[in-house]
């Protein structure tokens, strides 16, 4: 009896073994258990949300380690020293496309998030030339665009001010039409009201997307959940989300087609359907309608909530701590004077206001997680390792920005960090809200460019302040795709 039970571990514990045993040369990390992987270990490693408990198991198991998710070995990186060694090479710059992705995608790799090889170089290189010449990343056109936006919130917020000097403003998506319009201008050559309901409607549907999942949580584990239970998992209502965007987009497209003009091209849409015209009849050209909606729709995504979500941060921060909205508010009055329009040309003069962003962008953490990559083309080395090809890799982002023993004291919001003698801005590579190497971000100027002015106007031209007899706002994100501080009230003061 003794050695039939002896006899039946042993075989479970070969079982065990012979099931979760990781392919040779992966990375170390907690050992898996059957079906449900490294889950339990995630629960128990003392952090609510995917990327913090990841930051937990590295601690522990390594700035490169394998965690098992659903059925997939995932490859997570926790250090800027292996992201910066690794995400410049071409094999670890591919992304998934799994079944839930293609029907999002109209069953192809379409657009620019998913794209890789050289599809995506082709499509990244097209795209930033166009913006480009369309005044993305150049100084005087992108400060042109943004000011005209810049221009339209004030003077709401103004107008909003009964006694033409305070108002108490809700901040959730404060500043997602108007960060949009900036993208738009290059993208569609259109701009939308502040108040255009449909456009307010469709931006709901893009907080919905970014808001219904989290890199690492339960339903990228376990795709099929989707399927089992597409109510209850929120798929029903993404893929109808989808859906209205990309008809938004079609319609838009199609508008764009009607009134071709023969003028030269004014927005990237005219510069991308000459193109389509131009590989006509090549079955193989992804130059298409269907590329041109789905690139659109990535910029859409990828470009608005991620800004506005900063923006509401670094006000969140300032009416959280005074003293530091009074420094910048001082240094901004020193530097520009109270009857100058700020330009990008102060950045440099600024380096209070500087390490002030630097800090709302380490701390709020907008995109902890980036969006996985994948191993591609061939196995990759690294150091005594080798991952193989189509293996996940996880940028965890967030445990750069928290790493204790770069930064001491993470969790404090603390610009100073950033300033030496209380003067002189020092730049720190280990903070990188965009991503390292081949797929960072593509929007990173603009969104900086955009960051900077929308920023300083604002703390220039009013005063943010909690609302008194209310509890402070909490700094604790709301969990998405990007994080976005809970809905909060502040009290807006007209300093001018
Ligand atoms: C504060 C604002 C922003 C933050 C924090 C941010 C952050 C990021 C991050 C972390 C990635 C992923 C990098 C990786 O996978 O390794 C990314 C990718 C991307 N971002 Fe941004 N982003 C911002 C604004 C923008 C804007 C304004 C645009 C559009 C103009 C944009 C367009 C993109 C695109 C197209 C990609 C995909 C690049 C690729 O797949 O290779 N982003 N961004």
């Amino acid at each position: 009896m003794i050695v039939e039970g002896v006899l039946t571990l042993g075989f479970l514990f070969l079982v065990w073994i012979i099931v979760t045993k990781r392919k040779h040369g992966l990375p170390p990390g907690p050992m898996p258990f059957p079906v449900i992987g490294n889950l339990p270990q995630l629960a128990l490693s003392g952090a609510k949300r995917p990327y913090a408990a990841f930051h937990n198991l590295a601690k522990k198991h390594g700035n490169i380690m394998t965690l098992r998710m659903g059925a997939a070995d995932v490859v997570v990186l926790s250090s800027y020293e292996v992201m910066r060694d690794v995400l410049g090479k071409e094999e670890w710059s591919g992304r998934i496309f799994e079944e839930s992705l293609k029907a999002r995608y109209l069953n192809q790799r379409l657009g620019i998030l998913f794209l890789e090889g050289e599809a995506y170089k082709d499509q990244r290189r097209f795209l930033l030339r166009h913006l480009k010449d369309l005044g993305f990343g150049k100084q005087n056109s992108m400060e042109s665009m943004i000011s005209v936006e810049l221009h339209e919130l004030t003077s709401r917020l103004r107008q909003r001010m009964a006694d033409g000097r305070q108002a108490v403003v809700c901040m959730h998506n404060y500043f997602n039409l108007s960060v949009l319009n900036v993208l738009w201008s290059m993208i569609a050559g259109t701009r939308y009201s502040h108040d255009d309901e449909k456009l307010l409607a469709l931006l709901e549907h893009v907080d919905m997307l970014m808001k219904c999942g989290s890199v690492g949580n339960l339903s990228s584990m376990f795709p099929i959940l989707r399927k089992l239970a597409p109510k209850l998992t929120g798929e029903e209502k993404q893929l109808e989300a989808y859906k209205l965007l990309q008809n938004f987009l079609r319609e838009l497209i199609q508008e764009k087609k009607e009134i071709e003009d023969g003028n030269p091209e004014k927005c990237f849409l005219d510069i991308y359907l000459k193109e389509i015209d131009k590989f006509q009849g090549d079955s193989t050209s992804l130059y298409t309608e269907d590329q041109l909606v789905m690139l659109c729709f990535d910029m859409l995504l990828a470009g608005s909530e991620t800004t506005s979500n900063s923006l509401c941060f670094a006000i969140l921060y300032m009416m959280l701590y005074p003293q530091v909205q009074d420094e910048v508010h001082k240094e901004l009055v020193g530097v520009v004077g109270t009857a100058n329009t700020i330009s990008l040309d102060y950045r440099h003069k600024l380096p209070y206001t500087q390490a002030v962003l630097m800090e709302v962008l380490r701390l709020s953490n907008v995109s902890p997680a980036a969006i996985p990559h994948t191993i591609m083309e061939r196995d990759a080395i690294y150091k005594d390792y080798k991952i193989p090809k189509d293996t996940i890799v996880m940028i965890n982002l967030y445990s750069v920005h928290m790493n204790k023993e770069h930064w001491i004291d993470p969790e404090a919001f603390r610009p100073e960090r950033f300033l030496h003698n209380g003067r002189r801005l020092i730049k720190d590579e280990h903070v990188i809200p965009f991503g390292v190497g081949k797929r960072s971000c593509l929007g990173e100027s603009l969104a900086q460019s955009s960051l900077f002015l929308y920023f300083t106007t604002l703390v220039m031209n009013f005063k943010f302040e909690t609302v008194p007899g209310h509890l402070s706002p909490s700094e604790e994100p709301v969990l998405g795709f990007t994080l976005s501080p809970m809905p909060y009230n502040t009290v807006v003061t007209c300093r001018r």
